[in-house]
């Protein structure tokens, strides 16, 4: 049963702060309340950074996540927050100062807010008065600032509760430094906490985990101590602190290339040859998005192939041996509530780079750009699932460039799950360069950014032999797609932000039977399921003795009734089928087809 996930109460301010690294003048900072949350092992805090995606800022935000057991008895809860930062606090240059604070249930995350001027004329200050701590202050900053980065002061990562209390003890003592660590690492073991003897505080997201090297500031422990100033402590000021890992400032993007080169790059490759792939976010936010995966991972569902011209006469089928992935379609709301901070992120800067970017340099197909599907989340999960070939958007649905950006860590050839892609001619087979056509295959590592136009470019996704997890937008090409909202009676045009392969209208011509008799012609039970039988038949023979592309495939398709598409699916050993009817019966469906004004 996973975890209500709540939006925690959230309050900011620009906050003057005296005599700290701050400097004497702004900060800016961010309050959640996180009820039922009693310990800094349950929070973890990143900042995402869209700025650096092409080195012009766009937007940070703050995201937090912290866990809560049971509340009251119910169900466990998690607390999601995403807090858009202004554009002058500091991240890079400064360490936000963290401070959670058990007894309320609050975290403060404090940034610099300061001119430069301010920052180095803190830094002379700093160096003068040094550091020291005290030992009145009650709520225990240092230790709480510690255990909530999950270091230790010398910046190894803390084990537990209590063996990390030692370890501050031994530090504190070794560098003669601080006897308020020793009581601070007390406080912390004897702390409210749920389970302190035993678990391992956790530090910003995923950062240990990796074995990622703590990185730190030295002025963000000197801005805890100096905060904390206690005269008499003030002699032992002349050992330089330890260095402590600050928040992390996570890009979502890759620093290196401007936005105008990767636009540059990417529109060679769709102008020559339909398609195009370059490295786009750094495995930092690729472990961060799959952070967020985690929240809605119960909430997949399996991927559908839309067998059917509308709702009215067709059906979804989920077949694993034709589309095996697990899909979740974010909407915005669920976005801007705080579940998705890094998402939100990529979104901006995809959408930057479609829009702005793109759109002026491939006018003749992108330049009636303007809107999008929501953003699909898939999960293939390995065991041979995959996608077969197929075109995005056969259909004149309005889909025009297809984007995808996968998030798997270190992925290994060997599992396969390459994205094959065939050349706009649709040449090529599943079997390599036969017919002529140029294929290629791309790796889904982490972070690669691959796009091809949605209505030319034949793909597959091999089979895969680990979980593989992508993230999908599709750009909407503005006439087409408003004259495909527009067609009367065209539901699956209607649908298909939620539907991913909306049907084909061509091959109507084929004719598979039954479809034509009138309702009144049928004798329900017994030729409903004649009609199935022999659609289904007719379907397989097709299939089997001409040659048909996944459109024309599709198209046939769309005339089979729910049950028709079991006994297909069946033939094709997919006893896995799961069909979800969209019209009532075979009358309604005969109506629906052939309604006679
Ligand atoms: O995940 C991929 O590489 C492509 C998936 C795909 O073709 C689709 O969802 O339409
Ligand atoms: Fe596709």
């Amino acid at each position: 049963m996973p975890a209500r996930v709540l939006s925690p109460s959230t309050t900011t301010s620009y906050v003057h702060v005296d005599g700290d690294v701050f400097g004497d003048g702004r900060a800016f900072e961010v309050v959640l309340d996180l009820p039922g949350v009693t310990s800094a092992r349950d929070v973890s805090a990143d900042v995402v950074d869209a700025r650096s995606a092409y080195g012009v800022s766009t937007s940070r935000a703050l995201a937090v996540r912290a866990s809560a057991n049971a509340l009251d008895g119910g169900e466990d809860v998690e607390y999601l927050a995403s807090v858009t930062l202004p554009a002058d606090v500091r991240c890079d240059a400064s360490s936000p100062r963290v401070k959670f604070n058990a007894r309320r249930a609050r975290l403060a995350v404090t940034f610099d807010a300061a001119d430069e001027d301010a920052r180095a004329m803190t830094s002379e200050t700093d160096a003068k008065e040094g550091c020291a701590a005290d030992e009145a202050d009650e709520d225990n900053p240092l230790a709480e600032y510690l255990a909530m980065l999950g270091v230790n002061e010398d910046g190894t990562p803390r084990a537990s509760a209590v063996a990390a209390a030692h370890d501050d003890a031994n530090a504190a003592a070794a560098a003669e430094d601080d006897a308020n660590a020793a009581a601070a690492a007390e406080d912390d073991a004897n702390a409210p906490t749920a389970s302190t003897s035993t678990t391992t505080i956790r530090p910003a997201a995923g950062a240990h985990a990796r074995g990622d090297p703590v990185t730190t500031r030295s002025s963000s422990s000197r801005a805890l101590d100096r905060r904390t100033t206690n005269p008499k402590k003030t002699k032992r000021k002349s050992h330089p602190r330890p260095r402590l890992a600050p928040l992390r400032c996570v890009r979502t993007a890759r620093t290196v290339q401007a936005v105008s080169d990767l636009a540059d790059h990417l529109t060679e490759g769709l102008n020559a040859v339909g398609w195009a792939t370059a490295p786009f976010m750094t495995s930092d936010a690729v472990a961060l998005a799959r952070e967020e995966i985690k929240n809605v991972a119960p909430f997949y569902t399996p991927g559908e192939v839309w067998l059917g011209k509308s709702s009215a006469t067709g059906a979804q089928i989920a077949v694993k041996s034709i589309r095996g992935d697990r899909i979740f379609w974010m909407v915005p709301e669920q976005i801007e509530m705080g579940g998705f901070v890094v998402f939100r992120e990529m979104l901006r800067a995809i959408d930057d780079l479609v829009l702005d970017q793109l759109s002026r340099r491939a006018p003749a197909r992108l330049g009636g750009l303007s809107d999008r599907t929501h953003a699909m989340l898939a999960e293939y999960p390995g065991r041979g699932s995959r996608f077969v070939r197929h075109v995005d958007n056969t259909g004149k649905d309005g889909r025009r460039l297809t984007v995808l950006c996968y998030l798997n860590e270190d992925w290994d050839g060997k599992n396969g799950g390459h994205l094959k892609v065939y050349d706009r001619d649709g040449n090529g087979d599943g079997d390599g360069d036969r017919g002529g056509g140029r294929v290629t295959s791309v790796t889904p590592a982490g972070g690669t950014l691959a796009m091809f136009y949605s209505d030319e470019i034949p793909h597959e996704v091999l089979p895969s032999h680990a979980t593989r997890h992508s993230f999908t937008v599709w750009y909407y090409d503005d006439d087409e797609h408003k004259a495909a909202t527009s067609r009367a009676g065209d539901a699956a045009v209607a649908d298909s932000r939620t539907t991913h392969a909306p049907a084909t209208s061509t091959s109507d011509a084929r004719n598979l039977g039954a479809d034509r008799q009138t309702c009144a012609d049928l004798d329900l039970d017994e030729q409903r399921q004649d009609i199935s039988d022999r659609a289904a038949t007719a379907f397989v023979r097709t299939l089997m003795t001409e040659r048909v592309t996944p459109a024309e495939a599709t198209a046939l398709a769309a005339r089979l009734d729910p049950r028709a598409s079991v006994a297909v699916a069946s033939v094709f050993g997919a006893p896995d089928v799961e069909v979800r009817p969209t019209h009532r019966s075979p009358c309604d469906r005969v109506r629906a087809v052939h309604a006679v004004p």
